[in-house]
């Protein structure tokens, strides 16, 4: 099988500082560092091959955002290495916008830096606009759109761009039911065409029903990789574990996790 897109012991870590002064002394004093450094994603490795659909999956803070805008592109790993195969796109609310620009500037400054063409991008712009169900709101600024109208026009945009890994973090969950049926068939579309998608989602039962394979993160680390129904019954498990948990038993657990994510800087 073609892979598309292979993830190889990638980590993103933050430095995280208590006071304004720490950042301020980690920057001006030499040799010295400062603040403690926090790990979003730590050692992940996976491979998706052309056609896999994957979810990703894991409680709030595991870092499915992370993993799904450093395949796009948006921010860069601090370790390790990423291969993506063919062109990839990001639909996610707050990422990929000018709030200054209407939607249909954005359309157009997407499309040209996609390398379209101007007879291409008008005869798309009206495609994406048709989609998107906007009306007369795609000529004012992205600043006044709602989250589901943000959502909208991003995914309006990457599904007509036609990519070859689509990526979706979380969109579906704030749009409206008639547009989010509308844009999974848009997906089930692709899913036929056998392109490479990622779907982030809280949403278990979309989960089930739409993809094939699930990672599953936890405190940034992968804790299981497999067929989708394998991984989301453990993952049901875990969650029912957790809500059944005692508060003590909850403050081990989360004591655990940040002690896993942080290395503190020493002072020498
Ligand atoms: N720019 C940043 N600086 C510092 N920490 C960050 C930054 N971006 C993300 N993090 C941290 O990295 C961790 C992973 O975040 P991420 O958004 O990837 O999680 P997630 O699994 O998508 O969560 P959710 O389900 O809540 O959307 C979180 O603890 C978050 O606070």
């Amino acid at each position: 099988m073609e892979k598309s897109v292979i993830v190889r012991n990638v980590s993103k870590r933050y430095k995280l500082y208590g006071r304004k002064l720490e950042r301020l002394k980690d920057l001006l004093i030499p040799r010295k560092s400062y603040g403690k450094e926090f790990f979003a994603l730590r050692d992940v490795s996976f491979e998706a091959e052309k056609g896999d659909i994957i979810g990703f999956v894991g409680v709030n803070g595991s870092g499915k955002s992370t993993l799904s805008n450093i395949i796009a592109g948006v921010i860069p790993e601090t370790s390790g290495e990423v291969t993506v195969n063919g062109q990839a796109a990001l639909i996610a609310v707050n990422i990929g916008l000018d709030r200054k620009l209407s939607g249909r500037e954005n359309i157009e400054l997407k499309l040209l830096m996609l390398g379209f063409n101007k007879k291409e991008i008008s005869e798309l712009e009206e495609e994406i606009i048709e989609f998107s169900e906007l009306g007369e709101f795609i000529d004012q600024p992205v600043k006044s759109y709602s989250s589901g109208m943000k959502s909208r026009l991003g995914f309006s945009i990457s599904v007509n761009v036609d990519p070859d890994i689509l990526i979706i973090d979380e969109a579906l969950s704030v749009g409206d039911k008639a547009f989010a049926e509308k844009s999974l068939a848009k997906m089930m579309e692709f899913k036929e065409a056998g392109k490479t998608m990622f779907f982030v989602s809280h949403s278990i039962g979309q989960m089930r029903s739409f993809c094939e394979k699930a990672l599953w993160l936890e405190f940034g680390e992968v804790k299981m990789f497999g067929q989708a129904g394998e991984v989301l019954d453990e993952y049901e498990a875990f969650l029912d574990n957790y809500k059944n948990m005692t508060k003590k038993e909850k403050k081990k657990f989360q004591k655990k996790a940040a002690k896993k994510r942080s290395k503190r800087q020493k002072h020498s």
